[in-house]
Protein backbone atom coordinates (compact mmCIF):
# COMPACT_ATOMS: atom_id res chain seq x y z
CA UNK A 1 0.00 0.00 0.00
CA UNK A 2 1.27 3.41 -0.57
CA UNK A 3 2.35 5.20 1.92
CA UNK A 4 3.32 9.18 2.56
CA UNK A 5 6.86 10.19 3.41
CA UNK A 6 6.85 13.37 5.90
CA UNK A 7 10.78 14.40 6.08
CA UNK A 8 11.48 17.07 8.84
CA UNK A 9 14.68 19.79 9.16
CA UNK A 10 16.87 16.43 7.51
CA UNK A 11 21.07 17.00 7.39
CA UNK A 12 23.02 13.74 5.80
CA UNK A 13 26.34 13.88 6.73
CA UNK A 14 29.16 11.17 5.90
CA UNK A 15 31.80 11.54 8.84
CA UNK A 16 31.74 15.06 9.32
CA UNK A 17 30.78 16.09 5.62
CA UNK A 18 27.62 17.56 5.68
CA UNK A 19 26.19 16.44 2.24
CA UNK A 20 22.83 17.82 2.20
CA UNK A 21 20.93 20.22 4.83
CA UNK A 22 17.98 21.37 6.03
CA UNK A 23 15.55 19.53 3.71
CA UNK A 24 11.51 19.43 4.54
CA UNK A 25 9.29 17.56 2.14
CA UNK A 26 5.80 15.76 1.92
CA UNK A 27 6.30 13.04 -0.15
CA UNK A 28 2.96 11.79 -1.51
CA UNK A 29 1.53 8.82 -1.94
CA UNK A 30 0.11 7.35 -5.47
CA UNK A 31 2.58 9.88 -7.32
CA UNK A 32 5.75 9.66 -8.74
CA UNK A 33 8.03 12.11 -7.37
CA UNK A 34 11.03 13.64 -9.46
CA UNK A 35 14.36 14.70 -8.05
CA UNK A 36 16.23 17.22 -10.17
CA UNK A 37 19.90 18.90 -9.68
CA UNK A 38 22.94 19.44 -10.86
CA UNK A 39 25.98 16.39 -10.44
CA UNK A 40 27.30 16.32 -6.31
CA UNK A 41 24.09 18.31 -4.99
CA UNK A 42 22.91 15.71 -2.47
CA UNK A 43 19.79 13.49 -4.88
CA UNK A 44 21.08 10.11 -4.48
CA UNK A 45 22.27 10.22 -0.86
CA UNK A 46 18.64 11.75 -0.04
CA UNK A 47 17.32 8.96 -1.57
CA UNK A 48 19.06 6.51 -0.04
CA UNK A 49 18.48 8.47 3.33
CA UNK A 50 14.77 7.54 2.88
CA UNK A 51 15.07 3.88 3.10
CA UNK A 52 18.45 4.14 5.53
CA UNK A 53 20.66 2.89 2.66
CA UNK A 54 22.51 5.70 3.48
CA UNK A 55 23.78 3.99 6.84
CA UNK A 56 25.50 0.84 5.01
CA UNK A 57 28.67 3.66 4.80
CA UNK A 58 30.53 3.71 7.87
CA UNK A 59 30.27 7.01 9.50
CA UNK A 60 27.14 7.96 7.30
CA UNK A 61 24.17 9.07 9.84
CA UNK A 62 21.19 11.45 9.34
CA UNK A 63 19.90 14.15 11.74
CA UNK A 64 16.40 15.29 11.01
CA UNK A 65 13.24 13.16 11.32
CA UNK A 66 12.17 10.43 8.30
CA UNK A 67 8.04 10.26 9.01
CA UNK A 68 6.16 7.44 6.66
CA UNK A 69 2.37 7.18 7.69
CA UNK A 70 3.22 8.70 11.05
CA UNK A 71 6.85 5.68 12.10
CA UNK A 72 9.46 7.59 12.44
CA UNK A 73 12.33 5.68 10.34
CA UNK A 74 14.71 6.62 12.51
CA UNK A 75 13.30 5.57 15.60
CA UNK A 76 15.10 3.79 18.31
CA UNK A 77 13.05 0.40 18.40
CA UNK A 78 13.33 0.64 14.25
CA UNK A 79 15.18 -1.80 12.16
CA UNK A 80 16.86 -0.69 9.14
CA UNK A 81 15.89 -4.40 7.85
CA UNK A 82 12.89 -3.52 7.44
CA UNK A 83 12.79 -0.05 6.82
CA UNK A 84 14.66 -1.56 3.55
CA UNK A 85 11.54 -3.99 3.02
CA UNK A 86 9.40 -1.61 3.06
CA UNK A 87 10.98 0.69 1.05
CA UNK A 88 12.61 -0.90 -1.98
CA UNK A 89 15.30 0.63 -4.20
CA UNK A 90 15.99 0.20 -7.91
CA UNK A 91 19.58 1.42 -8.74
CA UNK A 92 21.46 3.39 -11.79
CA UNK A 93 23.31 0.32 -13.32
CA UNK A 94 20.72 -3.23 -13.15
CA UNK A 95 21.93 -5.74 -10.88
CA UNK A 96 20.58 -8.97 -11.20
CA UNK A 97 22.15 -11.71 -9.38
CA UNK A 98 24.31 -12.66 -12.23
CA UNK A 99 23.79 -16.63 -11.77
CA UNK A 100 20.68 -17.14 -10.09
CA UNK A 101 17.57 -17.76 -12.70
CA UNK A 102 15.63 -15.25 -13.50
CA UNK A 103 12.62 -16.98 -11.32
CA UNK A 104 14.96 -16.77 -8.14
CA UNK A 105 16.31 -13.57 -9.18
CA UNK A 106 12.49 -12.31 -8.44
CA UNK A 107 12.12 -13.97 -5.16
CA UNK A 108 15.71 -13.01 -3.72
CA UNK A 109 14.34 -10.09 -1.33
CA UNK A 110 11.70 -13.02 0.07
CA UNK A 111 13.73 -15.58 0.25
CA UNK A 112 15.72 -13.19 2.37
CA UNK A 113 13.27 -11.66 4.36
CA UNK A 114 11.05 -14.74 5.39
CA UNK A 115 10.42 -18.52 6.32
CA UNK A 116 10.21 -21.03 3.39
CA UNK A 117 7.26 -20.53 0.76
CA UNK A 118 5.46 -23.31 -0.79
CA UNK A 119 6.12 -23.91 -4.38
CA UNK A 120 2.83 -22.73 -5.39
CA UNK A 121 2.75 -19.21 -3.23
CA UNK A 122 6.19 -19.12 -4.88
CA UNK A 123 5.22 -19.55 -8.18
CA UNK A 124 2.42 -16.98 -7.55
CA UNK A 125 4.69 -14.39 -6.56
CA UNK A 126 7.24 -14.47 -9.23
CA UNK A 127 4.54 -14.60 -12.38
CA UNK A 128 3.28 -11.34 -10.08
CA UNK A 129 5.68 -9.69 -9.73
CA UNK A 130 7.32 -10.02 -13.32
CA UNK A 131 3.35 -9.10 -14.75
CA UNK A 132 3.70 -6.06 -12.64
CA UNK A 133 6.91 -5.39 -13.81
CA UNK A 134 5.85 -5.91 -17.68
CA UNK A 135 8.26 -8.48 -18.09
CA UNK A 136 5.97 -11.77 -18.11
CA UNK A 137 5.38 -12.41 -21.20
CA UNK A 138 9.16 -11.96 -22.82
CA UNK A 139 10.25 -14.77 -20.01
CA UNK A 140 7.92 -16.75 -19.14
CA UNK A 141 9.26 -19.47 -21.34
CA UNK A 142 13.18 -19.26 -20.03
CA UNK A 143 12.51 -18.66 -15.58
CA UNK A 144 15.40 -21.09 -15.12
CA UNK A 145 17.74 -19.13 -17.34
CA UNK A 146 20.38 -16.78 -15.81
CA UNK A 147 18.92 -13.04 -14.78
CA UNK A 148 22.42 -12.37 -17.01
CA UNK A 149 21.06 -13.38 -20.33
CA UNK A 150 18.44 -10.41 -20.39
CA UNK A 151 18.71 -7.06 -22.41
CA UNK A 152 19.96 -4.45 -20.32
CA UNK A 153 15.91 -3.02 -20.00
CA UNK A 154 14.84 -6.03 -18.99
CA UNK A 155 16.98 -6.77 -16.75
CA UNK A 156 16.07 -3.24 -14.92
CA UNK A 157 12.51 -4.23 -15.45
CA UNK A 158 13.92 -7.57 -13.65
CA UNK A 159 15.13 -5.65 -10.80
CA UNK A 160 12.19 -3.82 -10.30
CA UNK A 161 9.98 -6.96 -10.32
CA UNK A 162 12.35 -8.11 -7.46
CA UNK A 163 12.10 -4.99 -5.55
CA UNK A 164 7.85 -5.32 -6.26
CA UNK A 165 7.97 -8.85 -5.08
CA UNK A 166 8.75 -8.60 -1.60
CA UNK A 167 5.37 -5.47 -1.72
CA UNK A 168 7.15 -2.71 -0.53
CA UNK A 169 5.08 0.66 0.21
CA UNK A 170 7.20 3.03 -1.48
CA UNK A 171 9.91 2.56 -4.83
CA UNK A 172 13.25 4.51 -4.42
CA UNK A 173 14.96 4.46 -8.03
CA UNK A 174 18.18 6.46 -8.61
CA UNK A 175 18.88 7.09 -12.61
CA UNK A 176 16.90 3.93 -12.85
CA UNK A 177 17.39 4.61 -17.08
CA UNK A 178 20.67 6.13 -17.20
CA UNK A 179 22.17 2.69 -18.86
CA UNK A 180 19.25 2.18 -20.99
CA UNK A 181 18.59 2.72 -24.97
CA UNK A 182 15.73 5.46 -25.74
CA UNK A 183 13.39 2.37 -26.24
CA UNK A 184 13.95 0.53 -22.95
CA UNK A 185 13.48 4.06 -21.35
CA UNK A 186 10.24 4.18 -22.90
CA UNK A 187 9.04 1.17 -21.73
CA UNK A 188 10.62 1.56 -18.25
CA UNK A 189 8.73 5.06 -17.62
CA UNK A 190 5.40 3.26 -18.77
CA UNK A 191 5.61 0.87 -16.34
CA UNK A 192 6.52 3.70 -13.57
CA UNK A 193 3.12 5.14 -14.64
CA UNK A 194 1.52 1.85 -14.09
CA UNK A 195 3.18 1.00 -10.74
CA UNK A 196 2.43 4.65 -9.48
CA UNK A 197 -1.47 3.04 -8.45
CA UNK A 198 0.01 1.08 -6.18
CA UNK A 199 3.22 2.54 -4.77
CA UNK A 200 5.10 5.62 -3.88
CA UNK A 201 7.38 6.48 -6.54
CA UNK A 202 10.82 8.25 -6.07
CA UNK A 203 12.55 8.84 -9.03
CA UNK A 204 16.34 10.85 -9.43
CA UNK A 205 16.91 11.84 -12.59
CA UNK A 206 19.46 13.35 -14.72
CA UNK A 207 16.95 13.51 -17.73
CA UNK A 208 15.13 16.53 -17.06
CA UNK A 209 12.36 15.27 -19.99
CA UNK A 210 11.54 12.37 -18.18
CA UNK A 211 11.02 14.36 -15.02
CA UNK A 212 8.81 16.09 -16.89
CA UNK A 213 7.28 13.48 -18.61
CA UNK A 214 6.45 10.58 -15.70
CA UNK A 215 6.14 13.07 -12.28
CA UNK A 216 3.53 15.11 -10.38
CA UNK A 217 6.11 16.68 -8.67
CA UNK A 218 9.66 17.68 -8.67
CA UNK A 219 12.09 18.98 -6.44
CA UNK A 220 15.46 20.65 -7.32
CA UNK A 221 18.31 20.11 -5.74
CA UNK A 222 21.22 22.64 -5.72
CA UNK A 223 24.37 23.64 -3.82
CA UNK A 224 26.53 26.93 -3.30
CA UNK A 225 29.76 25.67 -4.17
CA UNK A 226 32.35 22.57 -3.96
CA UNK A 227 32.52 21.55 -0.28
CA UNK A 228 28.80 23.10 0.40
CA UNK A 229 25.91 20.75 1.52
CA UNK A 230 23.33 20.71 -1.11
CA UNK A 231 19.84 22.05 -0.37
CA UNK A 232 16.30 21.47 -1.11
CA UNK A 233 15.82 24.78 -3.39
CA UNK A 234 12.40 23.97 -4.37
CA UNK A 235 9.69 21.50 -4.17
CA UNK A 236 6.20 22.25 -6.46
CA UNK A 237 4.08 20.51 -8.64
CA UNK A 238 5.93 19.45 -12.08
CA UNK A 239 4.20 21.49 -13.94
CA UNK A 240 5.05 24.62 -12.11
CA UNK A 241 8.42 23.70 -11.73
CA UNK A 242 9.02 23.49 -15.73
CA UNK A 243 6.63 26.50 -16.99
CA UNK A 244 6.76 29.31 -13.92
CA UNK A 245 9.46 28.21 -11.10
CA UNK A 246 9.65 30.01 -7.79
CA UNK A 247 13.21 30.45 -7.66
CA UNK A 248 15.77 31.72 -10.21
CA UNK A 249 17.82 29.07 -9.85
CA UNK A 250 15.43 25.81 -10.58
CA UNK A 251 14.78 28.27 -14.09
CA UNK A 252 18.58 28.79 -14.60
CA UNK A 253 19.17 25.09 -14.38
CA UNK A 254 15.81 23.76 -16.07
CA UNK A 255 16.87 26.03 -19.28
CA UNK A 256 20.27 24.57 -19.08
CA UNK A 257 21.90 27.94 -18.18
CA UNK A 258 24.03 25.65 -15.43
CA UNK A 259 24.72 22.20 -14.35
N1 LIG B 1 30.15 7.25 0.12
C1 LIG B 1 30.42 8.55 0.22
N2 LIG B 1 31.37 8.99 1.08
C2 LIG B 1 31.67 10.30 1.20
N3 LIG B 1 31.07 11.28 0.49
C3 LIG B 1 30.12 10.91 -0.38
C4 LIG B 1 29.75 9.53 -0.57
N4 LIG B 1 28.78 9.48 -1.52
C5 LIG B 1 28.56 10.74 -1.90
N5 LIG B 1 29.36 11.61 -1.24
C6 LIG B 1 29.41 13.08 -1.38
O1 LIG B 1 28.14 13.63 -1.03
C7 LIG B 1 27.81 14.69 -1.92
C8 LIG B 1 26.47 14.35 -2.60
O2 LIG B 1 26.66 13.22 -3.46
P1 LIG B 1 25.44 12.51 -4.20
O3 LIG B 1 25.99 11.30 -4.89
O4 LIG B 1 24.32 12.33 -3.25
O5 LIG B 1 25.04 13.64 -5.27
P2 LIG B 1 24.09 13.50 -6.53
O6 LIG B 1 23.32 14.78 -6.59
O7 LIG B 1 23.31 12.26 -6.46
O8 LIG B 1 25.17 13.45 -7.69
P3 LIG B 1 25.09 12.77 -9.16
O9 LIG B 1 24.01 13.48 -9.88
O10 LIG B 1 26.44 13.05 -9.73
O11 LIG B 1 24.82 11.31 -8.96
C9 LIG B 1 28.96 14.82 -2.89
O12 LIG B 1 29.82 15.84 -2.42
C10 LIG B 1 29.63 13.47 -2.84
O13 LIG B 1 31.02 13.57 -3.11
Amino acid sequence: MAKRIEVSDLDIYYGDFKAVEGVNVAIEPRSITALIGPSGCGKSTFLRSLNRMHEVIPGARVEGKVVMDGQDLYGADVDPVNVRRQIGMVFQRPNPFPTMSIYENVLAGNRLNSKRMKKAEADDVVERSLRGANLWNEVKDRLDRPGSGLSGGQQQRLCIARAIAVEPDVLLMDEPCSALDPISTLAIEDLMTELKDRFTIVIVTHNMQQAARVSESTGFFNLNGVGQPGRLIEFNPTEKIFSNPDEKATEDYISGRFG
